[in-house]
């Protein structure tokens, strides 16, 4: 069709050429008359619009989001059709996903009215060797319809394929882990700022070891956070949510983001915060990332320096400590230090990229900072309003227990759950220890061998506790 098509309007060009080389011969009403006829004809023969949509836009070459959504939504309807495909994997390779291949030709029928896409590539013009895979060659979707037809699928069905493309691109997409590469590792304008990994934790909110209601409170708040696209517009604010994870090692704060994204379906940003070289490449990382994300950077006390009481005090223990040193202990000091100070993001900076961001980047994103002590972290950092929600991850309770107990052992009630229960009050064992006990070590060891272990183990721990205890006691009294 589009052969026959082509040739009939090179004719009509043919034709116009000739009429326009000519036209100063013929006088000047018949002129106006003929072209009028001209245009007639070429709408008479040609009565289509084609509408063509680039995978690169703009001047930052920028993959256009209008591509990819065609490209998703045609990988519905072309696999009815068309007969060259393409086929990649998503979804941990649990499905293929098929899209058209280049010069494939389908057909596509909305409300009653047929559309033609068909996709293309233009090949690179010069033989100059590129360096980028985006200017080597540029792929197109063109879309033709009958002019008849230009309100409905201009407004209509384009919106009902972006609509559709972005439906499909949710759902085969795949959950990614990323964090940041060094810089001396970027290249250009190329987009290897950050790495990534498929994102696969198991930790959910069921796997998770913490009492029952603070985990409904948290999942509760993440899910209206996730729905309150329409709140935050409302409101004036930026769509997003700033969560402090602060407790002891070992109590699951990483976990806990794990579940985070699972439950939300979000990206993971894992920003480590000494390899960012300053507040402006901190910024470029963080303006990278996309929405439905969620930004993490762990132990946030020890990735700056937050107060300036740490440096001070660090300057003093090392002062005194560099009187004992010998040269090579301070040579080798010396260079450990200047690796140390290689990254330079502040604390004003980091404030200030983190309320920036947001006004900069539409799509909703959470950012969470770990910490093993909050009471070390500038009140700046974690006021509310930039962490919204404070989330203590504590020792394990009997309650953290009974999930642990569950997860590990497939045990849901035993008798010695009473002795445990009893045992658990008072002590402070992480539930990663816990769940290390738990754990059977060997084909032997069966659940109710692994609980007394924790009794043992509880109560050991319990006796030493209360014995430093009775130290420290001794210790005050003896001083006073
Ligand atoms: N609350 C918990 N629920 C379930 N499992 C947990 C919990 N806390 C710890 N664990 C287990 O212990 C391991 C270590 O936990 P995790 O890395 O989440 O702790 P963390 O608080 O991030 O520690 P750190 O402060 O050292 O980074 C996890 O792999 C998990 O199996
Ligand atoms: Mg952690």
């Amino acid at each position: 069709m589009w052969t026959e098509l082509g040739a009939t309007i090179s004719s009509l060009a043919v034709a116009f050429f000739m009429l326009d080389k000519y036209s100063h011969c013929l006088p000047y009403i018949l002129r106006g008359y003929l072209a009028r006829i001209f245009r007639k004809l070429v709408n008479f023969v040609n009565p289509y619009v084609e509408i063509t949509f680039l995978e690169y836009t703009g001047e930052r070459l920028k993959r256009s989001d209008a591509f990819l959504a065609i490209q998703n939504y045609l990988s519905t309807s072309s696999t009815q059709n068309a007969r060259k495909l393409m086929a990649d994997v998503a979804n941990d390779s649990q499905s293929v996903v098929l899209s058209m291949r280049e010069h494939e030709e389908v057909t596509d029928v909305f409300n009653g009215v047929n559309v033609w896409w068909a996709s293309g590539k233009i090949l690179p013009q010069s033989t100059t060797i590129s360096f980028s895979h985006i200017t080597e060659e540029k792929r197109y979707y063109k879309l033709t319809f009958d002019k008849h037809y230009r309100e409905i699928i201009t407004k209509s069905y384009l919106q009902h394929v972006l609509k559709k493309g972005k439906e499909i691109a949710v759902k085969n997409r795949q959950r990614m882990l990323y964090t940041n590469n060094p810089s001396k590792d970027w290249h250009g304008w190329m987009p290897t700022k950050w790495g990534s990994l498929v994102f696969e934790h198991p930790s959910t909110f069921d796997t998770l070891a913490i009492k029952t209601q603070k985990k409904d409170e948290i999942k509760k708040d993440l899910i209206k956070f996730s729905k309150g696209k329409d709140y935050y517009a409302k409101i004036g604010k930026a769509w997003k949510r700033g969560y402090l994870l602060h407790g002891p090692p070992g109590t699951g704060k990483s976990s806990m983001i794990a579940a985070m994204a699972n439950l939300l379906d979000y990206d993971v940003y894992d920003i480590e915060l000494t390899t960012v070289k300053d507040n402006s490449e901190l910024r470029k990382l963080l303006i990278e990332t996309k929405g439905k994300s969620i930004i993490v950077i762990e132990d946030i006390d020890c990735s700056l320096d937050l107060t300036g009481q740490r440096k001070k005090r660090k300057e003093k223990d090392d002062d005194e400590a560099d009187k004992e040193k010998d040269p090579i202990s301070k040579l080798k000091k010396e260079a450990e230090e200047e690796r140390e100070s290689g990254s330079k993001v502040t604390l004003s900076g980091l404030l200030n990229v983190i309320d920036g961001i947001w006004s900069a980047c539409g799509g909703e994103r959470i950012i969470i900072f770990t910490t093993n002590y909050v009471d070390k972290l500038d009140p700046a950092l974690i006021r509310r309003g930039r962490m919204d929600k404070h989330i203590e991850m504590s020792y394990c309770c009997f309650e953290a227990f009974k999930v642990l107990a569950k997860n590990y052992l497939d045990i849901e009630s035993h008798e010695l759950f009473g002795k445990i229960e009893e045992v658990f009050a008072g002590t402070k064992m992480s539930p990663a220890d816990v769940a290390d006990i738990l754990m059977p070590k060997s084909e032997e060891q069966d659940g109710e061998t692994c609980l007394k272990n924790l009794i043992a183990d509880l109560e050991a721990g319990k006796k030493s506790e209360e014995a430093a205890l009775l130290e420290t006691k001794d210790g005050v009294v003896t001083e006073g």
